[in-house]
């Protein structure tokens, strides 16, 4: 199986570089980073008295005052840094001098996968020595919770009063621990009029999720089903994946089930966003498969994590349960997490000419049993 290069193959890549970072940081510097980030706005990272002053290509208004870019692991491969093995480590975001003449198109092209058909001929590039590296991971880890492509402008740090964040914030922001139950009402839908509805609520992210509880309850394992987020399949019927037709199939397996649990997790574009997701959507239109447009990106094949759903099921009072899904990591997950998988029902649906492709990687490539 194809893996992602660098520490972005596990979305805990921060805390994995330094364990001591997964513990104590405060979601809320990490929040105004985001924001700050989506919104053009310069960022400071501090790491060890170290600190780099970046603003995403994507959203930056100039160049000016830019020394240098951060790019993921995975996008310096694909830019072909001649010194990238020597200069760092080939598992680390990169650092490259800006070129000469420099401008705000020119980083994007660097920048942005998705538009090296149009402009194929960049660089040569060198990666300078690597330095600050769980700030560098950090970073990276931003950009995917901004919805952002991985891409900076590292920028002179003089005395502005940007946010500043340190890795540990960066790790504390989507942790589940806190979730809430923030509403719960009576929602009949049409595969089952005896249906809940419950929201969700984590003070630390601002994501939404919502469980749907269907049928009566009772004492035994009730058939449960963990569906991401995706707008095109979910709402606009798009083709080219299998979710709309998940979506509406688990509704009903769990329906003709005793009682069951379907968890709408907002995780768009399994954990980069919808903007991002279609960024993959373009780069399978110039041939790459869904894994390679991920790692193309500079994102892990698959970015989500599944403990906010084991401790919704925990807010719910569910511990045992029957899984529909084809995903081995979605067991492995909720097992990892403390919730028994005491079966797992294969939930196939039949293709189309737009999803066979998506569907043969999925089985291929990510382990999926289709
Ligand atoms: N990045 C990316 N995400 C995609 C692509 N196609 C679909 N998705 C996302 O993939 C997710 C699909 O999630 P699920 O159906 O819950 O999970 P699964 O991994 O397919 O596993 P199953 O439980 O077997 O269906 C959704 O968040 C979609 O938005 C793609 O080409 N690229
Ligand atoms: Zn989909």
């Amino acid at each position: 199986m194809g893996q992602a290069i660098g520490p972005c193959a596990d979305r805990n890549g921060i805390c994995f570089l330094n364990s001591d970072l997964s513990s104590g940081g405060d979601p809320k510097r990490a929040a105004r980073a985001i924001d700050a980030l989506r919104r053009g706005w310069s960022i400071r990272i501090e790491h060890e008295g170290e600190i780099i002053r970046i603003a995403a290509v994507e959203t930056a208004v100039s160049v000016l005052g830019a020394s240098s870019l951060l790019l993921s692991a995975s996008r310096a491969a694909t830019l072909k840094l001649v010194n990238q093995r020597a200069a760092a480590n080939t598992e680390l975001p990169v650092r490259i001098a800006i070129p000469a003449d420099f401008d705000i198109g020119m980083a994007l092209a660097i920048a942005d996968p998705t538009l090296d058909l149009r402009y194929p001929l960049k660089g040569p590039f060198l990666a300078q020595p690597a330095t600050g590296a769980p700030a560098c991971v950090a970073a990276m880890e931003l950009a995917r919770l901004a919805g952002l492509l991985p891409a900076f402008l590292v920028l002179d740090v003089d005395l502005s009063t940007d946010d500043i964040v340190v890795p540990a914030d960066v790790c504390a922001f989507d942790d589940s621990d806190n979730l809430q139950i923030a509403a719960r009402a009576n929602l009949p839908v049409a595969a089952n009029a005896d249906t809940e509805i419950v929201a969700f609520r984590s003070p630390a992210d601002s994501t939404d999720h919502v469980a749907l509880v269907i049928g009566k309850r009772d004492s035994s394992p009730p058939v449960v089903r963990l569906h991401s987020e995706c707008l095109t399949g979910d709402v606009l019927g798009s083709l080219k994946c299998d979710c709309g037709p998940q979506l509406h199939e688990a509704l009903h397996q769990i329906s003709d089930a005793q009682w069951g649990i379907l968890l709408y997790l907002r995780q768009e574009g399994r954990g980069i966003g919808l903007i991002n997701k279609l960024r993959a959507y373009a780069l399978q239109d110039q041939g790459f498969d869904t894994v390679d447009a991920n790692t193309r990106l500079g994102f892990a094949i698959d970015a989500r994590d599944f403990s906010v759903a084991a401790r919704m099921l925990d807010l719910l009072g569910v511990h045992s349960v029957r899984l529909l899904t084809n995903n081995p990591e979605k067991v492995a997950g909720l097992q990892a997490e403390g919730v028994e998988v005491c079966e797992r029902l294969p939930l196939q649906i039949a293709s189309n000419p737009h999803n066979a492709q998506y569907l043969a990687t999925k089985r291929d490539r990510t382990g999926h049993a289709l």
